[in-house]
């Protein structure tokens, strides 16, 4: 048998256990896969799908509107640049829409797609130079874009390849030549320089408000998870808190009612609680709770689910469970915590929970199950606690 000795809680010790509980070191209990959680998996993947459709959509937009791009440098080139500076901007309002409605950075094949058009785009209007080489500047206008569409990592890669093939073309015209139909800026060097220069400056202020941004997106993210994660754990015992136990019981109804299948639930109540609170102190009775919390929780399940329900009071779900399963669970619930002893200063203190069970289907509404293991729990209190009422 083990025996858990504890002292009064002091401040720190309470910091110290609430530290060692704390939602950001137990949050792979909350993330643990269980049906409950799959159920919401399942959403959350069927969601990914989704956004993963609306990432290929949305690259092949960018795509079409760089296409746009292509058909306005032929209307500079050919020297009719109001229309191909009109083009041009109404090139980029698609895609400055569709970047916004993207929440997520594109993934790998969108990244390709934008990639890909965004460089061929760049490199033709850099190979066709224009009348008077003059719209070969539009080209400067790509710099920004690397960044805003393809973040700052794969951004910088595609920048990076946008510089080589400007140094080639600028300055090793000869080797692209077959493909160049308007030479560039020949023999003047400094113009060359200076378009560099300005491309190279666009791109580094590019990338430095792309990496802020990320960053800052990043760091937003982590607080809203750790958030999550705070919102819907227990501070004293690591378990689910009420609010987030209610989400897995509509998510288990929800799923009981798609696939048919039982589910179990468990109402558990430590007994006599008071005295120990009234005789040891508050934070006595918080170390009791906070160890049966993880009594319950070593002899679960990964797809199980406990909660700190009330004050002393602990709910379990059992996905696809019948009776008989939700008993046996209950009576190895009830003999882990019946085998804890702790000792505060000196005093041994054994702690024994009552159980109320019921096992619930499609047809039953989970708030009349809790009610009725709450009925049942009452029963077992009144038998003389320590035991185990069935529905
Ligand atoms: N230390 C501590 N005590 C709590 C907490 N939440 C509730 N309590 C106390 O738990 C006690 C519950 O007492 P009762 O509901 O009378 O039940 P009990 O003494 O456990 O008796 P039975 O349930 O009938 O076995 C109350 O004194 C509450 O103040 C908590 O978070 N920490």
């Amino acid at each position: 048998m083990t025996v858990h000795k504890f002292s009064p809680l002091s401040i720190e010790d309470a910091a110290a256990r609430r530290a060692a509980t704390s939602p950001y070191n137990l949050s792979h209990y909350l993330r643990r896969p269980s049906p409950v959680h799959a159920a919401s998996s399942s959403l959350s993947n069927w969601r990914l799908k989704l956004d993963q459709q609306r990432q290929l959509a949305a690259a092949l937009l960018i795509g079409m509107a760089l296409y746009c791009g292509f058909l306005a440098v032929e209307l500079l080139v050919a020297g009719r640049h109001l229309e191909g500076a009109g083009l041009l901007l109404l090139m980029v309002l698609p895609v400055l829409v569709v970047r916004r409605q993207l929440r997520s950075k594109l993934n790998w094949p969108s990244q390709l797609i934008v990639a890909s058009a965004i460089l061929l785009l760049y490199s033709y209007l850099l190979f066709k130079g224009g009348e008077l080489q003059g719209d070969v500047l539009w080209a400067l206008t790509m710099a920004p874009a690397f960044f805003f569409l393809l973040g700052h990592f794969w951004g910088g890669v595609c920048f990076a390849l946008a510089l080589v093939i400007s140094i080639v073309v600028f300055f090793a015209p000869s080797t692209v030549s077959v493909l160049i139909t308007a030479p560039l800026i020949e023999g003047d060097f400094v113009a060359k320089e200076r378009f560099l220069g300005v491309f190279l400056l666009l791109g580094a202020y590019s990338f430095l408000v792309e990496y802020d941004r990320s960053r800052v997106i990043d760091s937003l993210l982590s607080s809203r998870d750790k958030l999550r994660v705070q919102a819907s754990t227990d501070e004293l015992t690591g378990l689910a808190n009420r609010h987030h136990m209610r989400e897995c019981l509509s998510q288990q109804e929800r799923r009981c009612q798609q696939r048919q299948e039982r589910y179990g639930l468990i109402l558990a109540d430590i007994d006599r609680f008071k005295q120990i609170n009234d005789k040891f102190g508050h934070d006595c009775g918080d170390c009791v709770i906070a160890q049966v919390a993880d009594a319950l929780r070593n002899t679960l399940r990964d797809e199980d689910v406990v909660a700190r329900w009330g004050g002393e009071e602990f709910l379990v779900v059992l996905p696809d469970s019948d009776s008989e399963n939700a008993r046996l669970v209950a009576q190895k619930l009830r003999e882990a915590v019946a085998q804890l002893t702790l000792e505060y200063e000196g005093h041994a203190i054994y702690p024994t929970l009552s159980f109320g069970v019921v096992s619930g289907d499609q047809h039953q509404k989970v708030q009349d199950l809790i009610c009725q293991a709450d009925h049942c729990l009452y029963q077992a209190k009144h038998k003389g606690r320590d035991c185990i009422v069935y529905a």
